[in-house]
Order: structure tokens, then sequence, then C-alpha cells
């Protein structure tokens, strides 16, 4: 989507601000003449005529003032509504990417996108857009009256406007190069920001928080140095304009002097000249500024573009496991130049059955569990839902299927509930009923607002154990028949560990595959099979 696209899409909002774009600029115009009108009425002593030019005059201005502030007004109730459809455009992106996709950039990368390159849109693009609207209707206004008063006028502004627009196109292209670059180091910014607050706990124990500054100052300092190059191209074009803009302006004075001492135009017409040829190389540099700067912020959307990922064909609807989950000599390696992770690998979890995967640390257990949860799409072998080819299976209704329980769960700063329910509509019994199962009713009564307490960012204000009590509570509400287990109750202590292990090997009706660094005797006893990578 490139700046127009979006703008066709809010087009009932665009043609209004068009509109009062319109409207501003025939009250500019309008003073200006009544300016000029009560010169020439002064100059024939004509009292009247003066009073009642200058009465106009006063009342032309006022409203201009009024729809000049009302187009700024406008203008950000226009940005809020692009701002929305670019964000949610990026985000519904989101939706239709694959796990490995999304994960090609980092968190950072993508808050950058929706922070820094959105307020450079606003600020790069949306103002400039008011700013050529301004000059359209300036130069067509203008260019009417001054055609009025003496056609010559015109040719020698047309003349005047080729050059104007001409000078900018010699910084167009670096204009554009450094405003990508800003971009990119924006990007960095928040990338290495991000990085190295999320390592506070790290550094602090470690007494390096020095780090902090380091870091900081470094990533500031390069993005910094992107801005400071980029306003000095921005400048240097600004610089061009306005001096050709000056040289344009004393060119049509001289020649509405000229034509007034020939008794060609009334003496009062200079005054409006003047001030027309101050709107039309004023409207004419906003015009040869904005289109230089609006062509910069091309890059960002293009950017954006490029990330953009078709919607997946339409596959088959996955429906509950009767037989078995299989895996058939699957070899898997991450992307990239990576080592191949699972080579040649077997695997069958028949129904009902409750499957436990051992091995040291690194060998792939984790990975095994996100290609049975259809989370990364390209391996070679055969992977098999009740023999259903997963190729041939629409990912999201396979995950409707089973319940993920993550090895490192993240808690969102939102209230229990949600943490619990991700916001599915579930009723109070059976939240408190889950709650019980996980033993969260004593941490839940102790909150300040029961279930609706706010958890903070990531959850810093709970235990791990809290945290993957929740994470359990999460995936058990679903009542999915699968349940894939990525060390779920590694961070429980011994007993309550147990106790939800317990819990989860006795649910009836239920596919076990968990993964574990301790597998208790206890557990042990109930499973059908061990596996070890
Ligand atoms: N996104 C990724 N890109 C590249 N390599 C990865 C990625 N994720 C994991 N790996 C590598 O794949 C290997 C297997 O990782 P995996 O998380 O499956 O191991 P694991 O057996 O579950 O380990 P642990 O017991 O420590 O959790 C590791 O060597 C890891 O470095």
């Amino acid at each position: 989507m490139t700046l127009k696209d979006y703008l066709v899409r809010l087009k009932g909002r665009f043609v209004v601000w068009i509109g009062i774009y319109g409207l501003w600029v025939c009250a500019l115009t309008s003073s200006s003449i009544f300016e000029g009108n009560a010169l020439t009425a002064l100059v024939k002593f004509n009292i009247a005529g003066f009073l009642s030019a200058a009465a106009i005059y006063i009342g032309t201005n006022l409203v201009e003032a009024a729809l000049s502030a009302g187009a700024i007004v406008y203008a950000y109730h226009l940005q809020r509504h692009l701002n929305n459809a670019i964000r949610s455009d990026i985000a519904d992106n989101f939706t239709r990417m694959s796990y490995p996709e999304y994960h090609q950039r980092s968190d950072a990368v993508y808050t950058s996108w929706m922070t820094n390159d959105i307020n450079t849109l606003d600020h790069q693009g949306m103002i400039n857009m008011g700013y050529l609207l301004q000059a359209s209707w300036q130069i067509a206004a203008s260019a009417l009256v001054l055609f009025t008063y003496n056609p010559t006028l015109i040719i020698s502004t047309a003349l005047l406007a080729i050059l104007l627009l001409t000078v900018p196109l010699i910084y167009r292209k670096r204009l554009s190069a450094a405003a990508a670059k800003w971009s990119q180091q924006n990007e960095r910014l928040t990338n290495q920001i991000t990085d190295v607050l999320e390592g506070f706990n790290t550094l602090f124990m470690a007494n390096r928080r020095n780090l902090l500054v380091q870091r900081i100052w470094h990533a500031s300092d390069e993005a910094g140095r992107a801005n400071y190059q980029y306003i000095q191209f921005d400048m240097l074009t600004q610089f061009a304009i306005n001096v050709v803009n000056l040289a344009a302006q004393v060119t049509l004075l001289v020649q509405a002097g000229l034509l007034a001492y020939n008794r060609l135009i009334p003496i009062g017409a200079v005054l409006t000249i003047h001030n027309l040829a101050g709107s039309t190389f004023s409207g004419l540099t906003l015009m040869s500024f904005a289109l230089t700067t609006i062509k910069s912020v091309k890059p960002i959307l293009e950017k954006f573009a490029a990330a953009v990922v078709p919607a997946p064909a339409k596959k088959q609807t996955v429906a509950a496991l009767t037989n078995a989950i299989q895996l058939d000599h699957v070899t898997y390696h991450y992307p990239g130049n990576n080592p191949a992770i699972l080579q040649d690998f077997n695997l069958t979890v028949p129904v009902n059955q409750k499957l436990a995967i051992v091995g040291p640390s690194g060998k792939g257990k984790s990975t095994i569990l996100k290609l049975l949860s259809a989370a990364l799409p390209d391996y070679q072998g055969r992977l098999t839902w009740d023999d259903q080819d997963y190729t041939h299976l629409d990912a999201d209704t396979l995950r409707d299927q089973l319940t993920y329980i993550d090895q490192a769960p993240y808690i969102f700063n939102d209230t229990i509930r949600f943490n619990i329910t991700l916001g599915n509509t579930v009723s109070d019994k059976e939240l408190q009923k889950v709650i019980a199962e996980c033993q969260l009713t004593d941490f839940v009564t102790q909150q300040p607002n029961g279930v609706d307490t706010v958890l903070d960012h990531n959850g810093t204000n709970i235990s791990g154990g809290q945290k993957q009590r929740i994470a359990l509570a999460r995936g058990l509400i679903r009542h999915s028949k699968v349940i894939i287990s990525d060390e779920g109750t590694a961070a429980l202590d011994p007993k309550n560990a147990s106790a939800v292990e317990q819990l989860l090997v006795n649910l009836p009706n239920t596919t076990l595959i968990m993964v574990t660094h301790n597998l208790r005797d206890g557990i042990k006893a109930c499973m059908d099979q061990v596996i070890t990578v």
C-alpha cells in the first residue's frame, strides 16, 4: 500500500480535508483582493469605498484564521484514522504469518515500525500532504486573480514556477536514501534499547549496569547521526527552494510596479499582486518541498509492503484425534545454514496415550513439540494427524484441537482472568475450577481484585511458579484432548510439580505429550511411552 492507497481508502474524510483547505485559500485570496481595493479607494480619496473594502478585509481575515485552525485540527482527525489503518494492516499481516515468518524479525523491530515509522509518516507524510493541498489551492486561486489583472503576469509566474519545482529534484534521491537509513537506525535503536533493558536483572546481579549507559549511548548516537544526515539534505533542499522563491517574488513585484507605472493596473493591485505572488511562490515552495519529502517516506511503506505475506490457501479442517499423531522419517533444521536438529526421526503417539520425551538440553525436544503443533512448516518427511498429512490440514484448526503449555510462558499486562482465558468467554464457575486445579486459589484470593487484578508486563510482579501455573490454567481451560507440555512444571517445587503432573496424566480421554528434564518415578509409572532423544 502506498500513501495514496491509504488516502483513497479514507476518501470521505480526505475530501472534507481538501474542502477545508479550498475554503481557507478562498478566504485568504479574498482578503488580499480587498486589501488592494482598500488602497486603490484611498488613493482616489474614496472614503466609503475604503471603509467597506477594509471591513470585508477584516471579515475575510477572521474567516481565514478560523479555517486555517480547522484544517490543522481536521488533519489530526484524518491522521488518527490513517495511523489506525496502517497499524492494523501490519497487525493483520502478523495473523497470516507462519511461526518462522513472524520470528524473522525481533519484536523491537515491529515496535519500531508501529511507533517510529508511523511518527515519521505523520511528520513527513501527512503534514506535507496538508502543505501540498494548501499549495495547490493557493496556486489555482492566485493564478486566476493574477490572470484577471494582466495575462503577462501568468507567463512570468509559470516560468518561475517551473524553476522552483525543478531545484529540489537534485536532492530527491539522496533525501529518500537518507530517510530509509534513518528508519533502519530507528529500528536498531528500539532493538538495542529493548535488548539491554530486558537484560537489566542480569546486568544488576553481575554489577555491569554501566553497560546500560554504554549501549544506549551508542545506539542513540547512531540513530541521531542518521537523523542529522537526513536533516542536512532536507535543509539544503529547503535553502535552495527559498532562494528561488525570494527571487521569484521580487521579479513579480518589479513587474507589477512597471505595469502600475504604465497605468495598466490600479495602484492597489501592486499590493494584491505582491501578496498573491507571495502566496503563489510560497505555495510552490511548499509544494516542491512537500513533494520531495513525501517521496522520502516511500521506503517506509515499501518496507511494510515487502513484509506482507499472502493469506494461506484454504485447507482441510481438523477434527478431534481418534487414532494417532505420527512423525514419519522427519528431518528438520531451522532456516539458514543451521545443522539438522532431527534426522530421520520417527514417533507415534496413539490417541489417549501418555508420552514423556526426555534427553539432554539442545537435542530437539521442544522442536518436536513445535512440529507436532504445526508451528514449523518446512520439514522433510511426513507428519500425520489420524493419517491425514499435516501439509493438507488447516494449521489453525489443528491448534484448536491441542493445548501447548510453554516452557517460558508469557504473561500479558492484563487481568488474571484475561491471562487464563485469552479473551475467550468462560463462566466464573469454570474459571474457579481450573484455578483450583492449578493450585492458584490462594494466590488469586490474596490479590486486591481477585481474578480481575492486573498483572505487570511479562509477570514481573509474580513468581516463576505462579507464571507457570497461570500457563497451565490457560491450557486446561481450553479442554482440548491433546496436551503438549514443554517442561510445563519446571518452575514448580517438587510437591506442586508432582501434583500438577498427576493432574495431567489423570486427565480422562486425553493424549499427553510431555517434555521433562525430571521424570519422577510416580509419573513415569503412569506413562505409556518414554522416549529419549
Ligand atoms: N529459532 C531457532 N533458530 C535456530 N536454531 C534454533 C532455533 N530454536 C532452537 N534452535 C536450536 O535447535 C536445537 C534444539 O533446540 P530445542 O529447543 O528443540 O532443544 P531442547 O532439547 O528442547 O532443549 P532444552 O532441553 O534446553 O529446552 C538447539 O541446538 C537450538 O540451538
